[in-house]
C-alpha cells in the first residue's frame, strides 16, 4: 500500500490566497459606482448566475450597499437539487461567485474569479430563500480580495454558506478574446444583452 503523503513539510495553517495579505488596502468606492440601494440587474441576459433569460439560472439581482458591499437574495428551486430536496453544493458556490462578482461594479473594473473557497455550514432545502451579502476585504495590484455569506430565511438567519474569493482584474479583451465568437457577435448586435456591462464602455 502506498504511503500516505506526508504533511510534515507543509505549514499547519497555510495562508489562503483568498485572504488579503498585509500589503493589501481597502480601495475607494469608484465615482462611477452605482448609488447605494441601486439594483445591479444582470450583466448578461444568458448568464447562469444573473440572466433573466436563463431557464434554470439563479437570477441573482444584487443591490449595491453603502460601502464596498452588496446584498442579494436567491430562492432555491427544484432544478437546483443535489440531494433530494436539497440545494447542490456547487450551485450554492455559483450563487456566492455571482454575488461576489457584482462587487466589480463598485470598483468599476472588470474582474474574474481566480480562486473561490466555500464552506458549507448547513444543508439548504429547496424552497429556502438565501440572503447573500458580499464585501471587498482588500486589493493589491490587479488582485481583489472579497468574502461572502449566505443566511437562510432572512438577513439575520443562520449562516448556511461562507466564501472567500480572489478576483483578478482583467481588460475587456479577456471576454472578447476568449468567448465563443457567435455569442460575442450576438452581444455586439444586441448590446441590450449586456446592459450592466455597457457601463464599462462609457469610460473605457
Ligand atoms: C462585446 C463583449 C463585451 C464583453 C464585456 C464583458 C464585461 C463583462 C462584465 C462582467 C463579467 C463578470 C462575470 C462575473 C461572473 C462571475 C465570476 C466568474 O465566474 S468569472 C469566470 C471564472 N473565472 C475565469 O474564467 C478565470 C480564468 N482564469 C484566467 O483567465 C486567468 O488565470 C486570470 C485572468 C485569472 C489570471 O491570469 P493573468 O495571466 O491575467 O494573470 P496572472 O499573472 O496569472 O495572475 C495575476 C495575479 O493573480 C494571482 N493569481 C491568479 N490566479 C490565482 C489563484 N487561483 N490563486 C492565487 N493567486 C492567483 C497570480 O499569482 C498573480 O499574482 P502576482 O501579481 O504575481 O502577485
Amino acid at each position: 500500500m502506498p504511503a500516505a503523503p506526508s504533511e510534515s513539510a507543509a505549514p499547519a495553517h497555510p495562508a489562503s490566497p483568498a485572504t488579503p495579505p498585509p500589503e493589501a488596502v481597502l480601495p475607494p468606492r469608484a465615482p462611477e459606482a452605482p448609488a447605494p440601494g441601486t439594483r445591479l440587474g444582470s450583466h448578461y441576459e444568458h448568464c447562469f448566475g444573473c440572466g433573466p433569460q436563463h431557464p434554470a439560472g439563479l437570477r441573482i439581482d444584487a443591490v449595491a450597499g453603502t460601502g464596498l458591499d452588496v446584498t442579494a437574495e436567491f430562492t432555491v428551486r427544484p432544478e437546483h437539487q443535489g440531494g433530494p430536496g436539497l440545494a447542490h453544493g456547487g450551485l450554492l458556490t455559483t450563487a456566492m461567485d455571482e454575488t461576489l462578482g457584482t462587487l466589480n461594479w463598485l470598483l468599476h473594473v472588470p474582474a474574474v474569479t481566480g480562486r473561490l473557497e466555500t464552506d458549507f455550514l448547513s444543508p439548504v432545502p429547496v424552497g429556502s430563500t438565501l440572503h447573500l451579502r458580499a464585501w471587498i476585504t482588500g486589493a493589491h495590484g490587479r488582485k481583489i480580495y472579497s468574502a461572502a455569506e449566505a443566511r437562510i430565511g432572512g438577513p439575520a438567519g443562520p449562516v448556511a454558506v461562507r466564501a472567500r474569493a480572489l478576483f483578478i482584474q482583467v481588460k475587456l479583451e479577456h471576454f472578447t478574446k476568449h468567448g465563443r465568437p457567435e455569442d460575442i457577435e450576438k452581444v455586439l448586435d444586441d448590446p441590450d444583452l449586456m446592459q450592466r456591462a455597457r457601463t464599462f464602455e462609457v469610460n473605457p
